[in-house]
This record gives C-alpha cells, structure tokens and sequence, in this order.
C-alpha cells in the first residue's frame, strides 16, 4: 500500500486533490476526513498540514506527499522533490516599505518577520548577513505596521497582500517555488508503486498542457505542415480515400493552439480540428 500525504487546506489543498482525482485515485468526500483508503488502486491517504507533510515524508513515515517547494526546504526535512507539479507557483521574497531597503545586504542589524524561518536563516547565512529572525504564524506582512519587525519575508503571489500593507519587495527572490511531489531522500526497496503514480502525474500534467490536433494536408505539402506540428515523437499521417491528401494528427502545446492553427492553415490544411486529451500515458 502507498501511503501517500496530501495538504489537508491552505493554497495547495484543492488543486492537489483535483490532480489526485485526475490520476484516477479516490478523494475524500468531505474535509473533515483525515484518511482515506483506496484499496483498489493501492494507496492510502493522509491530510495533513502542508508545513508538516515534508516531516512526515522524510522520517519515512508516509512514502510520498505533496508540499510546497519553500515549505519542504524551509522544514529541513531529509527529503526530496520527485516531481514538479505545474500549480501552486509563489516566490519567496523579502519586502519592506519604500526606501527601507533596497538590497538584501542592508539587511544586517535589521529585524525580519516571516513564518519560514529555515528558509530565512538560510538565506542569510549563505549571504554572511547578520539579522534576528521573528518567526510568526502568518499575516507577518502587519508586524512592519505594528513595529515588530523591519522587514519581511514571505510567500508573493500576486503582490496584492504587500501592496495592501504598504510594502515593497527588494533584491532577488529568495525561492521559486510550486507544489511539488517529495519523497525521503533516502529511499530503499520497491519503487513501483511511486512510479505508477509519478507516470499518472505526468499523465494528467501532459493531458492538461497539450491537445490533440487533426487535419487534413495535400501530399505535397505535408512536410511543411508537420514541421510545425512535430507532435511529442512524430505525427501520425494517415492515408485519405482522395489520393491526394493525408490526415495527420499530432500533440500540440495548448498555449500555442490557435497560432499553430493559423500557421497550418496558410499553409494550405483544412479542417482543423482541436481536440481535448482526457487523460495519457507517454
Ligand atoms: N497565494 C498564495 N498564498 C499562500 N500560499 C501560496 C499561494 N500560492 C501558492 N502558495 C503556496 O502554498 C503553500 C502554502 O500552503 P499553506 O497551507 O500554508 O497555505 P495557506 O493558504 O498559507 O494556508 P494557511 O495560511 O491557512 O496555513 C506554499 O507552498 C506556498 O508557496
Ligand atoms: O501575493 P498574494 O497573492 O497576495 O499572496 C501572498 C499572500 O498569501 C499568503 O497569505 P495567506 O492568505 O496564506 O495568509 P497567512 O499569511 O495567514 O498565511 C502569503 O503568506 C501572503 O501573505
Ligand atoms: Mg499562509
């Protein structure tokens, strides 16, 4: 059985349970629910706090979890990213009011508030910069209003929550970060069932970043179409009952959908057709 720690709430709690859903794995049915068996596929879940999976994780108590990358680093925990999981995308910055600060080495001497302070000590100490940490629970953008603090560092999204309290970031971001599938860093035994579950993931990460494309192409001009839709190994070109012309079918990056299709079309295909993938398995 995998035993596998899931963000029971906060910013990755439903986008992990849809991706989890996705990859054909049951969910729970209401929130209070802390474990969740799934016999038939092979695996257990456990909601947990997203600050606590990576500790869970890298004890080897649960086999795999779902966490954010600032928070997995900013737990210390002996364990490692598997896989990146495309949601949950953050920066981890310092921030302060306008003209406080404009680079991270004037930040010795100051006071900084922040929720992750592993990742803050770190940072500092890699950069020979000497601060005390305040280390709060969250909302750490009022203790610069309320004087507790000089500075802050925290997870930056939209920027909305700092432009509400006044501040501005400064120097360059800390961490990129995104939800991230982790595993112990040191793993023994049978890996099989995490790598079922890393292809699902990839699976349902593919199914969502391409669609599938069809048209139909004169013979002579199939090269130059499928130059631009080279598909993930190589298109599939059919025969058509008109000698004439091929259909041809290929992966397409969403993001270029409807660019992809124009080009195709000056070059002379029709019936285009765009369709979505439901799930795959490369
Ligand atoms: N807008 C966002 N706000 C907070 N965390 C975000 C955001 N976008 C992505 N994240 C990521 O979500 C994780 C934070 O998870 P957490 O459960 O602490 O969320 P939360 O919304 O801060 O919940 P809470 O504050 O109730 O504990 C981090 O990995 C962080 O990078
Ligand atoms: O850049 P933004 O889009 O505004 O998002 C970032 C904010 O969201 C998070 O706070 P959260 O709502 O989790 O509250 P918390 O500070 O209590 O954790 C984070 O700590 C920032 O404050
Ligand atoms: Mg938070």
């Amino acid at each position: 059985m995998l035993r596998v720690a899931m963000p029971n709430k906060g910013a990755l709690a439903e986008a992990s349970a849809e991706v989890m859903r996705e990859a054909g794995y049951r969910g729970r049915r209401e929130s209070k629910e802390l474990v969740v068996l799934d016999a038939e596929q092979g695996v257990e879940l456990f909601y947990l706090r997203p600050r606590d999976i990576a500790v869970y994780v890298g004890q080897g108590t649960l086999d795999v979890g779902i966490t954010g990358r600032d928070l997995l680093l900013d737990s210390q925990a002996p364990a490692v990213e598997v896989m990146q999981l495309g949601y949950g995308g953050s920066t981890f910055r310092y921030a302060a009011r306008p003209g406080q600060a404009t680079s991270v080495a004037e930040l010795d001497g100051k006071r900084i508030a922040t929720s992750f302070p592993g990742l803050v000590r770190k940072d500092l100490a890699d950069k020979g910069i000497d601060a005390s940490v305040v280390r709060l629970d969250g909302a750490v953008e009022t203790a610069v209003t309320l004087g507790v603090a000089d500075v802050i560092a925290d997870v930056v999204e939209t920027g909305t929550t700092l432009r509400n309290a006044g501040l501005e970031v400064f120097g360059e971001p800390i961490l990129t970060s995104e939800a991230v599938l982790i595993r112990p860093q040191d793993r023994a035994g049978d890996t099989s069932a995490i790598d079922v579950l890393v292809r699902r993931l990839q699976g349902v990460l593919t199914a969502r970043r391409y669609v599938m494309m069809d048209y139909d192409i004169k013979v002579e001009l199939v090269e130059r179409a499928c130059a631009l839709t080279p598909g993930l190994e190589s298109p599939t070109v059919s025969p058509l009952h008109d000698k004439g012309y091929v259909a041809v079918r290929a992966m397409v990056p969403r993001s270029s959908t409807n660019a992809v299709m124009d080009e195709l079309y000056e070059v002379g295909a029709r019936a285009i057709l765009v369709t979505e993938i439901a799930a795959c398995r490369l």
